[in-house]
C-alpha cells in the first residue's frame, strides 16, 4: 500500500470544555482529493487547521508524509510551506499589488530571491489567467480574481498539500466555477488537496473520496460513486437531509 500523504489517526481536539474532534481518523494517498463535508460548526475547519497546525491538536497524531506535525524539524514555518492553506477570505494585502502579494512570503520566510520569487509568481499567475493582473492592487479584482490568487500565493512555495477551508463560500454564484475550474486543474496535475465545501456538486465530481463529519466524529468515508449514486445512497439522504433541515449546511 501507498503510506498516505497525510495520516490522520485518532484526533481529538478540544477548545476548552468542548470537544470538537472526537478521535477523528482520515488517510489521504498522494495525489488523493478528499472533500470534508458537514454542517457548520462540525469541525471541518478545524481539522484542517490541525494538518498544518495552525490549531494544536490534543490527542492523537497527523502526519504529514510520515513524519508528525509537531515534529520540531518542521521548524517555525517548514509544515506551513508544506501543506498550504486557502481560506474563504482571501486575506490578500491591500496596500500591495498581486506579484508582491505573493512574493512576500516565499522572499522573506522562505529565503527565496527577489527574482526568483517573481519567476515563479509569474508563472504561477500566467497558469491561472491572472498574468495582465500583476501590477494590480486586490480592490480592483473581482472576488473570484481574488481568490485565484490566493491560490497562486498558496502554490508559491510549491506545497505537497493544499488545504483549501470553503475557497468559494464568500464569492458570487456567478464567480464560482472559475475558481473550481482551478482546484480541478490542480487535481489534473496530481495535486494532494484536503477541501472543506458546501458544494455538493463539486465534491461529486471533483474528489477521490469525500467524508462526512458530524459532531466532530467522521460518520461516513467513501468514494462520491458510492456516496452520491443513483439511487442516492440512504445514509448520504439521511445526512445531507437532517443537515439541510438544520440550515446549517
Ligand atoms: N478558536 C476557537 N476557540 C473556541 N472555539 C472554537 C474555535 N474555533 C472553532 N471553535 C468551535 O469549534 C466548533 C467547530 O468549529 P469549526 O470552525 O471547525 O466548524 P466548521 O465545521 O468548519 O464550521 P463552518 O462550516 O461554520 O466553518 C464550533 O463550535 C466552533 O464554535
Amino acid at each position: 500500500m501507498i503510506p498516505p500523504m497525510i495520516d490522520i489517526d485518532t484526533v481529538t481536539k478540544y477548545f476548552g470544555e468542548k470537544l470538537v474532534l472526537d478521535r477523528v481518523s482520515l488517510r489521504i494517498a498522494p495525489h488523493e482529493v478528499v472533500c470534508l463535508i458537514g454542517a457548520s460548526g462540525s469541525g471541518k475547519s478545524t481539522l484542517l487547521r490541525c494538518v498544518n497546525r495552525l490549531v494544536a491538536h490534543d490527542y492523537g497524531t497527523i502526519r504529514l508524509d510520515g513524519v508528525p506535525v509537531d515534529d520540531p524539524s518542521f521548524g517555525k514555518t517548514g509544515l506551513q510551506k508544506r501543506a498550504a492553506i486557502v481560506f474563504q477570505s482571501y486575506n490578500l494585502f491591500a496596500h500591495m499589488n498581486v506579484l508582491d502579494n505573493i512574493t512576500l512570503a516565499p522572499r522573506r520566510v522562505h529565503g527565496q530571491s527577489r527574482a526568483e520569487a517573481e519567476d515563479r509568481g509569474r508563472d504561477v499567475l500566467a497558469r491561472f489567467g491572472m498574468a495582465g493582473f500583476a501590477t494590480s492592487y486586490p480592490e480592483q479584482l473581482s472576488g473570484g480574481q481574488q481568490q485565484r490568487v490566493a491560490i497562486a500565493r498558496a502554490l508559491m512555495t510549491r506545497p505537497d498539500v493544499l488545504l483549501l477551508d470553503e475557497i468559494t463560500a464568500a464569492l458570487d454564484p456567478e464567480l464560482v466555477g472559475e475558481v473550481l475550474a482551478i482546484i480541478r486543474g490542480l487535481k489534473d496535475d496530481g495535486m494532494t488537496m484536503m477541501i472543506v465545501t458546501h458544494e455538493m456538486g463539486f465534491a461529486r465530481d471533483c474528489a477521490d473520496r469525500v467524508a462526512f463529519l458530524d459532531g466532530g466524529v467522521i460518520l461516513e468515508q467513501d468514494t462520491p460513486d458510492r456516496l452520491f449514486g443513483t439511487p442516492q445512497e440512504p445514509r448520504t439522504k439521511a445526512f445531507l437531509q437532517r443537515i439541510i433541515a438544520s440550515g446549517r449546511l
